[in-house]
């Protein structure tokens, strides 16, 4: 797992505000990441105690840990109906509460059930906040249009990097078989225009911009959490 600026303290802070908004009976979307692990983590506490819920995994690593965790999972395509999806966020903009995730890659999965969910929470450090998205925008693309997308990328003024797997030679595979080009678009003035783009260019299987989504934002201090309602 990538790691990242935060620290546990503050990133388990930030998952514990959030994980008090699930209930009995209710079906909870699974992000991926560090930080949501902590949040799957207490989740699978209140159902040691007796809880009633199914998650909906959005990766392989978040339904292998909710196993170990033990809570009863559900396909996407098993439930009618996601309450509420706990996720993180590899950047966040205070402003608006647009979001760039993917750094896991897990991105396409995680648009799918975090948009489907009723209510979708993000939870975050202090490192990840900014006024104006910057962060790189993984795009998640078939294999065989890595370099057509490279170039429609390069066309809106990004500079497009293949992911490279740490432990593997070649790239980063996703859980859905595709490669992910990180596209480096400095300032994101307008995260609504550029996730149009990206979504239109054919090849796309899913880009990591979240742009009006977000329901609440809980950031995890050194000394408490930092809520943002966009
Ligand atoms: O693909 C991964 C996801 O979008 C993660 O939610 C995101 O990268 C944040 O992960 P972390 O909490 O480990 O920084």
């Amino acid at each position: 797992m990538k790691t990242t600026g935060g620290t546990d303290a503050q990133k388990r802070r930030a998952a514990t505000a959030a994980v008090e908004a699930v209930e009995d009976g209710m079906v909870v979307g699974l992000g991926t990441g560090s930080t949501t692990a902590f949040a799957i983590r207490a989740i699978g506490d209140l159902v040691a105690d007796g809880l009633d819920v199914r998650g909906v995994p959005t990766s392989f690593a978040a339904r292998e840990l909710a196993r170990e965790c033990g809570i009863p999972l559900a396909d996407l395509d098993e439930v009618d109906a996601i309450d509420l999806a706990i996720d993180g966020a590899d950047q966040v903009a205070t402003t608006d509460g647009a979001l760039v995730k993917g750094g896991g890659a897990a991105h396409a999965r995680e648009k799918v059930v975090d948009a489907f969910a009723d209510r979708f929470l993000v939870v975050a450090d202090p490192s990840k906040t900014a006024e104006t998205l910057s962060h790189p925008v993984p795009v998640e693309v078939l294999p065989s249009a890595r370099s057509t997308v490279a170039a429609a990328v390069s066309a809106l003024g990004g500079d497009p990097t293949l992911r490279r797997a740490e432990k593997k030679d070649g790239p980063v595979v996703t859980d859905n078989g595709n490669l992910v080009l990180d596209c480096e678009f400095g300032t994101i003035d307008d995260p609504d225009a550029l996730a149009t783009s990206l979504s239109r260019t054919p090849g796309t299987v899913e880009h990591g911009l979240f742009v009006g989504l977000a329901e609440t934002v809980y950031v995890g201090t050194d000394d408490g959490v930092d809520v943002i309602e966009p």
